[in-house]
């Protein structure tokens, strides 16, 4: 494969005129001459950037970043790295050298200690630069796929959390099956071996044919033939496309189908070139070599600077550094450092003079415009900028995914539930099973509690028959002392609650509920019937009018250390009351006079209840 540096969109113009800009061609094949502009004598690079076209941009970079974790040894270390748009990019490095943590801050699941990473120009976890999001497909070394669900059903998952319809998600799944040699799609994720659910992440990963694809290790376990379809097809992507891809493999010399290598050792990039240019600088035929080499140089150099016991400031020998001020042509325009970012790739000047060319990036590009080439005479070339929309646009034109995205989630909820029956009996029942639990044990009203009673009134409440009161009509309006008023309403106390006991005094009924014998005592007043008639306007033999308030009222005393009995009685006594009321409006018809009758049933509305 042709290296994006070498690509004829980056060559320079046939015969430039000086101090224009010429874009030639797209990188994926399309001939097209684009307009020129001219460049007036203090015109900057920066000005075209921002005025000419949409300016491409990296599509990661990552400079001076620090991490390390639980304040441990670091594992990123002034690590700097740019990523081009439209390019493979293959990290190699040891085991551990800090390629999956790298990875993982790029896509937002990790943050660095220290210094920036740019997603297409932008923080990842911003909005703006759609990471984590359908503009970057993500396969982590880990694998992370739903056991429960089929691989159909995984692919649906991910088309619809990415917001592509129907259609667009059959298209791709019914691709990638054919394509990544997977089992059928109705298989369960749990039942694949270890290699095809690396296969089935890899299309996870793809599915929405993302602008970034990164890629941790994925032809792991994949056999030679599907690792070399699986290269031809990334290649493919990012020839014919704007994607780009990040690729992180073990098996070095397949890299060499990537535009650019990143060789890391102790968290650090030894280099970072096209690996035509390394092998040509190292004078090998294996890349193997070359990261053997660079790794043999840097430990040999930190061992040399722990012998001379040199601090060093571990800055890359790559990247940023050599182009941060340049001049572009012969005359004095220059690119500033921290205006616009530059990165120069040996690679890059088609006349083998490698200093020719540098590539350089604007956070004003609409991503995925392609890397524009600045080269020293002046000119400037670049990749065309309208492309067919692909399946990529078509996704983000779909405005209905924030629902897209809930319906993707409780279809996939909704499935990995039905699979799993015990789980979804435990989720149903235990909740209906509390409830009864608790009406069992706390639901129903106490029963058979002891209350004392102090009652003066003339009644035989404690003999057998004595709820056959309740019956009758407590009131006798010709002999008021042998109304039973109080009786009455001791008769409709519910039968199951409560067991009556006679007290002699207040002193000893309050001494009783304070030993525990009792829950509470009720005091009915001398003359009770005969003061609450009085009070409802009976026109009888009646006491004075505080002595009337005063003698028609009950007195409860209750034992409140158990709030739960405490609260029940006080219920069950107003209740009565109520209840009372409405059996002497019942038994009392024809007995006694309507006016006091009438009165009398107000007296749900009158509680005469001290508690
Ligand atoms: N969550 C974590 N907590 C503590 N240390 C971690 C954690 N994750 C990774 N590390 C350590 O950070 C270092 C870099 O790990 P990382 O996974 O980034 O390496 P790698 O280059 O991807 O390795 P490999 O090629 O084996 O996947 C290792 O020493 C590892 O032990």
């Amino acid at each position: 494969m042709n290296n994006t540096f070498d690509n004829p969109a980056f060559e320079k113009s046939p015969s430039p005129s000086e101090h224009s800009i010429t874009v030639t061609k797209e990188p994926n094949g399309d001939n097209e001459d684009l307009e020129m502009e001219d460049l007036s004598d203090n015109q900057t690079v920066q000005d075209i950037f921002y005025t000419t076209c949409d300016p491409p941009i990296s599509a990661i970079s990552v400079r001076n970043a620090h991490k390390s974790y639980h304040k441990g040894t670091p594992v990123l270390t002034d690590f700097h790295m740019r990523v081009p748009i439209g390019t493979i990019y293959s990290l190699l490095g040891s085991s551990g050298c800090g390629k999956t943590t790298l990875l993982s801050c790029c896509v937002g699941i990790r943050k660095l200690d220290k210094g920036d990473i740019l997603v297409f120009g932008h923080k990842p976890g911003t909005k703006e630069s759609g990471v984590p999001g359908r503009r970057v497909g993500f396969m982590p070394q880990e694998l992370s796929i739903y056991n429960e669900l089929t691989i159909q059903e995984a692919l649906n998952f991910y088309g619809r959390i990415y917001g592509m319809k129907r259609d667009q998600i059959f298209e791709s799944t019914s691709f990638l099956v054919d394509f990544l040699d997977l089992p059928k799609a109705s298989r369960r994720v749990g039942s694949l071996s270890g290699g095809q659910k690396r296969r089935v992440s890899i299309a996870l990963a793809l599915i929405h044919d993302p602008e970034l694809l990164i890629l941790d290790e994925p032809t792991v376990g994949v056999d030679p033939l599907l690792r070399e379809s699986i290269w031809n097809h990334l290649v493919k992507l990012v020839t014919s496309g704007r994607t780009t891809v990040i690729i992180t493999t073990h098996y070095i010399e397949e890299a060499r189908q990537s535009n650019v290598i990143g060789i890391m050792r102790n968290g650090r990039l030894l280099a970072e070139k096209s690996p035509e240019a390394l092998l040509i600088e190292y004078k090998v035929t294996l890349l193997e070599d070359i990261v053997l080499t660079l790794c043999r140089q840097d430990r040999e150099e930190k061992k040399r600077q722990r012998d001379d016991n040199v601090e060093t400031s571990a800055k890359t020998e790559w990247g940023l550094s050599s182009i941060t001020k340049r001049k572009i042509g012969s005359e004095s325009t220059i690119v500033e450092e921290g205006t616009i970012v530059g990165l120069r790739y040996e690679s890059a000047g088609k006349n083998g003079n490698n200093d020719d060319a540098i590539f350089v990036e604007s956070p004003k590009l609409r991503p995925g415009t392609g890397v524009l080439a600045v080269h020293n005479n002046g000119h400037i070339s670049a990749p065309l900028k309208q492309r067919r929309l692909s399946t990529r646009e078509n996704i983000r034109m779909n405005h209905s995914t924030q629902i897209q995205k809930l319906t993707a989630l409780l279809i996939k909820n909704f499935i990995i539930l039905m699979r799993n029956i015990g789980f979804l009996i435990f989720i149903f029942f235990v909740p209906a099973i509390q409830v009864i639990l608790i009406c069992l044990t706390i639901g129903s009203d106490p029963k058979s509690l002891l209350l004392g009673v102090i009652n003066p009134e003339n009644c035989d409440y404690l003999s057998k028959n004595w709820r056959d009161i309740g019956k009758e009509c407590p009131i006798d309006t010709d002999a008021l002392e042998n109304s039973t008023l109080s009786c009455f309403y001791l008769s409709n106390l519910p039968e199951e609650s409560y067991i009556l006991e006679k007290e002699t005094s207040e002193f000893n009924a309050l001494q009783r509920i304070q030993k525990g014998y009792t829950y509470g005592y009720i005091e009915f007043p001398r003359d009770y019937t005969s003061n609450v008639l009085c009070k409802f306007g009976g026109k009888f033999d009646c006491p004075s009018h505080d002595e009337v308030i005063a003698g028609s009222n009950i007195i409860l005393e209750l034992d409140m250390s158990n709030k739960q009995i405490g609260q029940t009685m006080k219920r069950i006594f107003v209740d009565t009351y109520a209840k009372t009321t409405e059996a002497i409006k019942t038994n009392c018809q024809g007995k006694i006079k309507d006016t006091i009758l009438s009165s009398v049933a107000d007296l749900p509305y009158t509680v005469g209840i001290i508690l």
